[in-house]
């Protein structure tokens, strides 16, 4: 070998190992980049989870049932239009990217609040920071009929019963009041009304899934017997997937075993934690200076807003409260005297006004006179309105915002008829928007097979079917508890 020879290789040598540092450099800083990278992008998306979960948390805080918190802008303010269209739907005013109200601004209970009866009814803490208490029932700015102005408030004590000639000594109303049924078990005594419901919904559903080998088919169908049940899709892909993912898992292989998933998994569709007590008892004792609870009715024409509000007055008076009713449907002559009838049979002060007179006028009478009485509870029954017209819906806006010069209203009751279906869903999405609703009662579930509209209701609006009303009688109106319910769906 000669010596160029040796210098070549050498040479050789030296330069493969200079490219083999530099690759080496190079590939060093290229791993430094793409770790700087990850970590950045990191961040958002840590972000993001965390605002997601923060709607979580916005629910365990409403439980501090605060009193304070100011009530929601009112939405018809931020309407592009207010000439009579919907507020939902194609033609909505709102943008749709509008941002929803969540649950943390729907007002609940708190959880220290005592469960009287079975048909729950609570306290409101006692000694809330009131917002204001105007003492002097002063027009409210808004209420352009100043109190004189107002035609004629009647107030119609609970007189005995309409007799031609009155006698001098007139039974006192209380001695008329009618045995009012317990509220405890109502839901077991009624179960029998939902039977409707049942041979479409659970019948059918036990029948698919208790079968046995379930095929495409008979998923498809167990879909189809959700959907027209009123669970709305997103609520039946929910239940369909995690019965799927059940089954599989658990080796479901009995009748037996079938139905008591399918309970456990529509007991959980139906948010049995969330919070379903009536905020219906006062802030204190008003006779001791407390404030009564304020309970607005609020629902489309014919859903059972009267009739709900006479019940729910039976609640209260079989729990010895006292009640006082405000008329504020002043749409409709025989409304106010149905429901002149229901105080008169439990022995509760009507307050109204004449036909066409400002129904938040009137609901701010009744208030009005339900503290100068001390009572421990207001109920007033609104007019029911077309939730397609905004002039009627603006009108509800007012009587809310009306009352709450006066008082605190803790309970908003949106009344949805369950016979209508998915209509009672866009209905509640308006509502919501007026005023800010706090419960639904569910009317009419004796009359139809319908009654998954509950598990669509709250799961779109965030807020609990506090009561279902399950017939036309006085005593009809059972608290709405998700396991007694589903038993009932699936016996
Ligand atoms: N089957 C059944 N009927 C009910 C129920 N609740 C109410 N109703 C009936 O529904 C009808 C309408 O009830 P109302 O209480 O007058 O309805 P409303 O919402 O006050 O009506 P408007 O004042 O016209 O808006 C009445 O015949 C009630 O008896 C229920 O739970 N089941």
């Amino acid at each position: 070998m000669t010596t160029s020879t040796v210098i070549l290789i050498i040479v050789a040598v030296v330069l493969v190992l200079a490219i083999a540092v530099i690759a080496g450099v190079v590939l060093n800083r290229r791993r430094r980049i793409s770790l700087g990278e990850r970590e950045d992008s990191a961040g958002p998306t840590e972000a993001v989870k965390g605002g997601g979960y923060r709607a979580d948390g916005g629910i365990s805080l409403s439980s501090g049932g605060a009193t304070t918190a100011a009530p929601p802008e009112h939405p018809a303010g931020e309407r592009t239009e207010v000439e009579g269209q919907p507020g939902v739907g194609d033609d909505a005013a709102v943008p749709r990217d509008t941002v929803r109200r969540d649950i943390v601004d729907v007002q609940l209970p708190d959880a220290t609040d005592t469960a009287v009866t079975d048909t729950t009814v609570t306290e409101e803490p006692s000694a809330p920071a009131e917002p204001e208490t105007p003492a002097q029932p002063e027009a409210p700015a808004e209420t352009a009929p100043a109190e004189p102005e107002v035609p004629v408030q009647e107030r119609v004590e609970p007189t005995p019963e309409p007799t031609p000639e009155p006698t001098p000594a007139e039974p006192e109303a209380a001695e008329e009041i009618e045995e009012i049924e317990p509220t405890a078990g109502r839901l077991e005594k009624l179960r029998g009304r939902l039977s409707r419901s049942r041979s479409t919904f659970g019948q059918g559903l036990l029948g698919l899934l208790g079968a046995g080998d379930l095929d495409e088919d008979s998923w498809e169908e167990i879909e189809d017997t959700l959907l027209m049940a009123d669970l709305g899709a997103a609520t039946t892909t929910e239940i369909t997937e995690r019965l799927r993912t059940e089954i599989a898992s658990r080796g479901i292989r009995t009748p037996d075993d079938a139905r008591a998933l399918l309970r456990e998994v529509l007991v959980d569709a139906l948010g049995p934690d969330m919070e379903r007590a009536v905020k219906a008892l006062p802030h204190g004792d008003p006779s001791d200076g407390g404030k009564p609870a304020v309970v607005l009715v609020v629902g489309v024409n014919g859903t059972g807003k009267t009739t709900t509000t006479g019940k729910l007055a039976r609640v209260l008076v079989a729990d010895g409260r006292t009640v006082l009713l405000g008329a504020a449907d002043t749409f409709r002559a025989a409304a106010v005297e149905q429901l002149a009838t229901w105080g008169h049979r439990v022995g509760a002060e009507v307050v109204r006004g004449k036909e066409g007179a400002d129904p938040a006028s009137v609901a701010f009478e009744a208030v009005s006179r339900g503290s100068d009485t001390a009572v421990d509870a207001v109920l007033v029954d609104t007019a029911g309105r077309l939730h397609t017209k905004t002039g009627l819906m603006d009108e509800l806006g007012k009587v809310k915002r009306v009352v709450e010069k006066k008082a605190q209203v803790d309970e908003v009751l949106l009344v949805l008829d369950a016979t209508t279906g998915q209509n009672g869903l866009t209905q509640a999405r308006v509502f919501s928007e007026v005023v800010d609703v706090s419960g639904i009662v569910l009317t009419k579930l004796d009359g139809t097979a319908k009654g998954g509209i509950v598990f669509q209701v709250q799961r779109e609006l965030g807020v609990p079917v506090k009561l279902v009303g399950l017939g036309e009688g006085p005593d009809d109106l059972a608290p709405f508890q998700p396991g007694p319910f589903v038993d009932a769906l699936l016996d």
